[in-house]
């Protein structure tokens, strides 16, 4: 089965929602457990048994398990693996981008025979969308896929991802138009392999800027749900015919809940109803 096929059917039978795992020192302090990969283990497999068949899927940050070195990434390795024995879908946010032969590095790691390798990561188009191919043949021949960033969460996006062609189209517009040029391949599927970062805080800038989310045919993870403010309306006004795609992120607003695991499933549970509601599912 495509990564598309996979991701519509977790999105229909358990909402919208993708819990970010983000274990964050001070949410480690927060729970009780000490800043070390052994911490962040802890954290982890937790946030997984409290989630894990619950919700469409995990979005473990990448940084946050480097940060520990090797020992780290081995954590992140076992989240990876722990996430496929609990059938829940995992989305490493790796956020990578290179020259296209160095890209192939990459994609070994996180999209091929590689303990890294989830059912996504998400890339940087910085180096241009072309650079991006690699990942993305290898997502496809993988049954895998990429989310690359278009319109990101953080307000500093903007004086990037705004900014116009001799055209007129905007750089988040193009990053769209290349996504939706190779996921039209896929149109028997309910989504193509190549998603898209649209963060649910960008207010109308795909509006303003023009850009096609609905035409994209393809996934749109919308981070910025809880801690950076988004919540139902915004999910609303940002996405409006696109909100069937959206897969919505949210990660120190679930978070919070711990350590105890029934309350961080609760929380799980009320964010993917309220985000369900929001979205028209
Ligand atoms: O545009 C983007 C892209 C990625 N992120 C990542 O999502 C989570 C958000 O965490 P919260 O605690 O829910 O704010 C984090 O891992 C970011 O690196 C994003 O926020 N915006």
């Amino acid at each position: 089965m495509t990564f598309g096929s996979r991701l519509a059917a977790a999105m229909d039978a358990r909402g919208p929602l993708c819990v970010g795992i983000d274990p964050h020192a001070s949410l480690l302090d927060a729970w009780g457990l000490p800043d070390t990969a052994d911490g962040v283990a802890a954290f982890s497999l937790a946030v997984l048994r409290a989630v894990g068949g619950l919700v469409a899927a995990v979005k473990p940050q990448s940084a946050l398990f480097e940060r520990h070195g090797s020992r780290g990434v081995a954590v992140l390795e076992e989240v990876v693996a722990t996430a496929r024995d609990l059938d829940t879908l995992c989305i490493v946010d790796a956020k990578r981008g290179d020259i296209g032969s160095t890209m192939a590095g990459y994609a070994d790691a996180y999209l091929g025979d590689s303990p890294l390798a989830g059912d996504a990561v998400t890339l940087s188009p910085f180096l241009g969308f072309g650079s991006l191919r690699p990942a993305i043949d290898q997502a496809i021949a993988a049954g895998r896929g990429v989310f690359v960033l278009a319109l990101t969460s953080n307000p500093e996006g903007a004086s990037v991802q705004h900014a116009r062609n001799a055209d007129g189209v905007s750089v988040a517009g193009e990053i769209a138009r290349s996504a939706g040029e190779i996921n039209s391949s896929f149109a028997d599927e309910p989504f193509g392999p190549v998603g898209l970062v649209v963060g649910a805080t960008i207010g109308d800038a795909a509006v303003r800027l023009g850009v096609d989310l609905a035409g994209v045919h393809g996934p749109l993870l919308a981070p910025g749900v809880g801690s950076q403010g988004a919540g139902p309306a915004e999910l609303q006004s940002v996405f409006g015919e696109a909100r069937r795609a959206v897969l919505a992120s949210s990660s120190r607003g679930i978070l919070r809940a711990g350590p105890n695991e029934s309350s961080l499933r609760s929380a799980a549970l009320r964010s993917s109803e309220e985000v369900a509601r929001a979205l028209g599912r």
